[in-house]
């Protein structure tokens, strides 16, 4: 297959996950277009970690389909290298930064990730790099803190951070879990900011608790419930639903 069969970007059609009987993903169904933005919500359980691990080949779905760039690749075939080559970055909760290595060094060997870890260190860094390096600063809010040690920025830093090696790697889609967790406000908001600017080169998928940030991206929001899809829409729409009021935001 080399022709887009469908205009989504991701497709996942009857995704069910089953561990040890339980499961963990209910026929869910979830489609996500070219450059946009999705927030994910729901309670604790509801399968939120399990979707993002099928989409990046973690967990192969018991059955169902999971296709990417408008049907052309099965992720359920795919080994979690061969999913992120083709364009599908994750950010995990914790930030996964080189404590030890100033800001820019790591956003360089992000940039030469497919390089072996020699020629990483130790191959001159190009004007080409130099400039590559330069934009991801900017975009994450990090020139100023380029000759910082890693280890040293705040959490929010961090995550910024860690978002620009990421996009060093060019995704078409991030997936990104609770970035405002343990961020200030003020981090919180520039996040959502930071965040609708990726998404208009990219799609974006953001799994979120914090309803004030949810509200910040201004994007429709589908809610998992018992590993399917609950509700979907805008968030005053989700919001007013007597079922999502119930399982999710009236606890
Ligand atoms: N490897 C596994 N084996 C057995 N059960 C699992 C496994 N992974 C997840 N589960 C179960 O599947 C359900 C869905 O979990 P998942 O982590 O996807 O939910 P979540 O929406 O991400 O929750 P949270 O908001 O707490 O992170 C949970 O009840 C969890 O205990």
């Amino acid at each position: 297959m080399d022709q887009k069969i469908s205009p989504e970007l991701l497709y996942l059609n009857d995704v069910s996950v089953v561990f040890d009987g339980f499961r963990a993903l209910n026929s869910l169904s979830l489609t996500i277009g070219e450059k946009e933005m999705r927030a994910i919500i729901g309670p604790n359980g509801a399968g939120k970690t399990t979707m993002m691990d099928v989409i990046t080949g973690k967990t192969r779905p018991t059955v169902g389909t999971a296709l990417f760039d408008g049907g052309v690749h099965d992720l359920t075939r795919l080994d979690e290298a061969t999913i992120a080559g083709l364009g599908i970055g994750r950010k995990f909760q914790t930030p996964t930064v080189i404590e030890n290595h100033d800001v820019e060094t790591n956003v360089e060997l992000a940039l030469k990730a497919d390089k072996g870890p020699f020629a990483k260190l130790f191959s001159r860094r190009t004007p080409q790099v130099q400039e590559r390096i330069d934009e991801i600063l900017e975009r994450v809010r990090l020139k100023n803190a380029r000759h910082r040690r890693a280890g040293d920025l705040s959490h929010g830093q961090k995550q910024w951070l860690e978002i620009g090696m990421l996009l060093a790697q060019e995704p078409k889609l991030l997936l990104v879990d609770e970035p405002a967790a343990g961020m200030t406000d003020a981090e919180t908001a520039d996040t959502a900011v930071l965040l609708r600017e990726i998404a208009e080169t990219r799609s974006v998928v953001v799994v979120e608790h914090d309803m004030i940030f949810v509200r910040d991206l201004d994007v429709k929001v589908t809610v998992l419930h018992e590993g399917s899809v609950l509700a979907e829409g805008s968030l005053d729409h989700v919001s007013s639903n007597e079922r999502v009021i119930e399982v999710y935001l009236g606890r």
